[in-house]
């Protein structure tokens, strides 16, 4: 029977979105700008000049101009630095092609907040609904349960690389419906997590199509749109897909949440992200305004980071050459590993895994013998987890159960980061590989 000894092994952690911990760098321009503007005393030393990049430096002036004070650690406009939401809306028009206003936009600590701030002012009770993919990121059921709504759900179809199907909102809709319940927002995370699908444009046209019907707010999680893999595929944001429908501001109420904390740049700890509400009243968009309020505003450092990841070098700037190649090995080395893991578990017995086609997780489904699901229900616990644990013990993997994140009802998957560093992965493989066939053979019924 295979069994490593579980102390001596390496723990390879699979199971977070968090580039960073895990040896991913920063790039150098977004840090140097931060530092400078942070200690702006050093830009007037001549010394910085060697240091630092010239554009880097200008770009520290510009933010620094924009700031009252020119104080990072002064409190801002709770939607955020106006200068900054320039930057920001700008770079979304260059994005999508579709013009974009600053005063659109609310600046925050990474997506999670922008999502509650919505999530409190949507559900005003547990007759309230919103739809969720499953599986989901769970920070959805989370908010929504703290809120004190209801999370209505609607599967993705594994089987066509977890799509979203009108049939299938239409028929939850319908349920939740005569449940009494109002469903009031759609919930769509692209590129996906955990599922790493990227949805095709004809699909985005569709749910775009369904919200306006249905009356619903679309809240387009778009935090991963700097992941995608595959070239067949591409991002589209979802304000883009519904402007070249022709649904303009007043026709449909949208809501895109972008973070720092993914990408290429994979800020995490720095806590920066925004949100982008558009097709609101006024009268609403006054009380999103009145709830920002209330935490004041969100960290400056953050706030600079989200102006930066949508403004970053241009061509002819002195750091653009340095900033692409980093960005670009970055995004490459994500694409191999993804598709080395993908490879690898689509290799194993009663493993399936869709194209890791964005985000940074593989969603395997894993056909476990009946043997080991009794095996899991003896000790109470789901039969992924069960897995899970003994992937963990044998091997020092860490994956997620697909059980945290929901699932079709007897299926069983995990989820597993792509973010190890090259050097990692094959240990992961051969890790993995030993472990899952040892299982196999144990539970085989
Ligand atoms: C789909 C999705 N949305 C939102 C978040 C929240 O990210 P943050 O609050 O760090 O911006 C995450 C984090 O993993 C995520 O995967």
């Amino acid at each position: 029977m295979f069994y490593c000894n579980f102390i001596s092994l390496q723990i390879l952690y699979c199971n977070i979105g968090n580039p960073q911990s895990l040896g991913q760098q920063p790039i150098t321009f977004f840090r140097e700008v931060l530092a400078l503007c942070d200690h702006p005393t050093i830009l007037d030393k001549s010394e910085t000049q060697g240091l630092f990049s010239a554009d880097s430096i200008e770009r520290a002036w510009k933010i620094l101009d924009q700031i009252p004070g020119r104080a990072t650690g002064a409190y801002s406009h709770s939607q955020g630095i106006k200068g900054l939401r320039d930057e920001i809306a700008a770079g979304i028009a260059a994005r999508d092609g579709f013009p974009a206003d600053p005063n659109d936009i609310f600046l925050t600590d990474g997506a999670s907040p922008a999502v509650h701030m919505m999530m409190q002012l949507l559900i005003r009770s547990e007759n309230d609904g919103i739809f969720c993919p499953i599986p989901q990121y769970p920070l959805y059921s989370a908010s929504i349960a703290l809120h004190g709504g209801t999370l209505v759900p609607y599967f993705l179809n594994e089987a066509t690389g977890w799509g979203m199907e009108v049939s299938e909102l239409k028929k939850q809709l319908e349920a939740a419906q005569s449940k009494g319940i109002t469903v009031r927002a759609l919930v769509v995370i692209n590129p996906g997590n955990p599922t790493g699908q990227v949805l095709a444009e004809d699909n985005q046209r569709e749910i775009v199509e369904f919200c306006k019907k249905e009356n619903l707010v679309l809240l387009a999680d778009e935090v991963y749109q700097e992941n995608v893999y595959v070239p067949e595929k591409k991002f589209h944001s979802f304000k883009k897909v519904a402007r070249s429908m022709g649904y303009g501001e007043e026709d449909i109420p949208l809501v895109s949440f972008q973070s720092v904390s993914k990408g290429y740049y994979g800020e995490c700890g720095k806590r920066g992200g925004y949100m982008e509400v558009t097709g609101f009243s006024a009268d609403v968009r006054e009380q999103i305004y009145k709830v920002a309020s209330v935490n004041l505003c969100s960290n400056i450092s953050g706030q600079i980071l989200a102006s930066l990841v949508m403004n970053p070098p241009k061509v002819g700037d002195e750091s653009y050459d340095s900033y692409l190649a980093e960005k670009d090995g970055i995004l490459s080395s994500l694409a191999r590993r993804a598709k080395t893991l993908e490879d690898a578990l689509n290799s194993l017995e009663g493993v399936t895994c869709n194209k890791a086609e964005g985000a940074m997780y593989l969603f395997p489904r894993i056909h476990l013998p009946k043997k080991a699901i009794e095996a899991a229900e003896a000790t109470k616990a789901a039969p992924d987890a069960f897995y899970a644990r003994r992937l963990l013990e044998a091997t020092g993997i860490v994956v997620v159960p697909g059980s945290g994140f929901g699932q079709v009802p007897g299926t069983w998957h995990f989820r597993c980061t792509i973010l190890p560093q090259e050097d990692k992965i094959p240990a992961v493989v051969s890790r993995l590989t030993a472990f899952h066939q040892a299982f196999m053979e144990e539970y085989r019924d």
